[in-house]
C-alpha cells in the first residue's frame, strides 16, 4: 500500500440499509477486497453483567459503544497494521469470546448508527455517508430481521423501538445527517447512489496511484 487507506463512514438509522449499501459497494470491487468494520461489533463488553441487566442497556446511546477501541483499531489499520476485530453476539447482548484477525486494506468502510456522531471518528473519514430511509420502512425491516437473525420476539422489538430506539434516533442519529457528504435515500436498492459511491472511491484510488 503506497498511501493511507481511504476511510468511508456509513451512518443511518437502524434498518436504513447501511449494511446492504456497504455490501453492494464492496461487491463492485471484485479485484480489490474492501474492508467492512461494523460499529455494532464495538458495543461495550457486558460479560460481567447478568442477562437481566444486559436487557436494560440502551444500545442506541453513544455511550453504549467502545469508540476508543474502534478508533484505536482504525488508526492501526490506517498505519497498515492488522487488528483483532471483536465479534458481537446480539442474542447474548455482549461480545463473543472470538475475534477476527483483520489485515489492513486500501479501502475501509466503517458502518453503524452512530459512526458520524463522534468527532474523532469523523476526522478519520475521507467520505461520510448517511443512509436515509423512512422510519416506517426501517421498523418493518428491523422487525423482520431481529426476529429472524437476532433472536427477538415481536413484542420485544416493538417495545424497544417505541421506548428507546425511536427517541435515541431523533436525539443522536438523525442530527448526524448534517455531517454527511452524501445522503442516500432508501439504502440498498439505490443503485445509482451505490454506483456514484463506488466511482468516487475509484477516483480517489486512481488519483493516489498517479501521484
Ligand atoms: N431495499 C431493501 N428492500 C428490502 N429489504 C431490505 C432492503 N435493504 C435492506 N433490507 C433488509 O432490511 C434489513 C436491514 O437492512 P440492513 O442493511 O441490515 O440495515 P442496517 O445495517 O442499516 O440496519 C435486512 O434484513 C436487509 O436484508
Ligand atoms: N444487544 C443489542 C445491540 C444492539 N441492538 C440494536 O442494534 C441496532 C443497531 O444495529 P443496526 O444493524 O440495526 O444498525 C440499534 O438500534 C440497537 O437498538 C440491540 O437491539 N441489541
Amino acid at each position: 500500500m503506497s498511501e493511507r487507506p481511504v476511510v468511508i463512514g456509513v451512518a443511518g438509522g437502524t434498518g436504513s440499509g447501511k449494511t446492504s449499501v456497504t455490501r453492494s459497494v464492496i461487491q463492485r470491487f471484485a479485484d480489490k477486497p474492501l474492508l467492512m468494520i461494523e460499529q455494532d461489533y464495538y458495543y461495550k463488553d457486558q460479560h460481567h453483567l447478568p442477562m437481566e441487566e444486559r436487557l436494560k442497556t440502551n444500545y442506541d446511546h453513544p455511550l453504549a459503544f467502545d469508540n476508543d477501541l474502534l478508533i484505536e483499531h482504525l488508526k492501526q489499520l490506517i498505519q497498515e497494521k492488522p487488528i483483532e476485530k471483536p465479534v458481537y453476539d446480539y442474542k447474548m447482548h455482549t461480545r463473543s469470546d472470538e475475534t477476527i484477525h483483520v489485515e489492513p486494506r486500501e479501502v475501509i468502510i466503517v458502518e453503524g448508527i452512530l459512526v458520524l456522531e463522534d468527532e474523532r471518528l469523523r476526522d478519520l473519514m475521507d467520505i461520510k455517508v448517511f443512509v436515509d430511509t423512512d422510519a416506517d420502512v426501517r421498523i418493518i425491516r428491523r422487525l423482520m430481521r431481529d426476529i429472524k437473525e437476532r433472536g427477538r420476539s415481536i413484542d420485544s422489538v416493538i417495545e424497544q423501538y417505541i421506548n428507546v430506539v425511536r427517541p435515541m434516533h431523533l436525539q443522536f442519529v438523525e442530527p448526524t445527517k448534517r455531517y454527511a457528504d452524501i445522503i442516500i435515500p432508501e439504502g440498498g436498492q439505490n443503485h445509482v447512489a451505490i454506483d456514484l459511491m463506488a466511482t468516487k472511491i475509484k477516483t480517489i484510488l486512481e488519483d493516489r496511484s498517479e501521484k
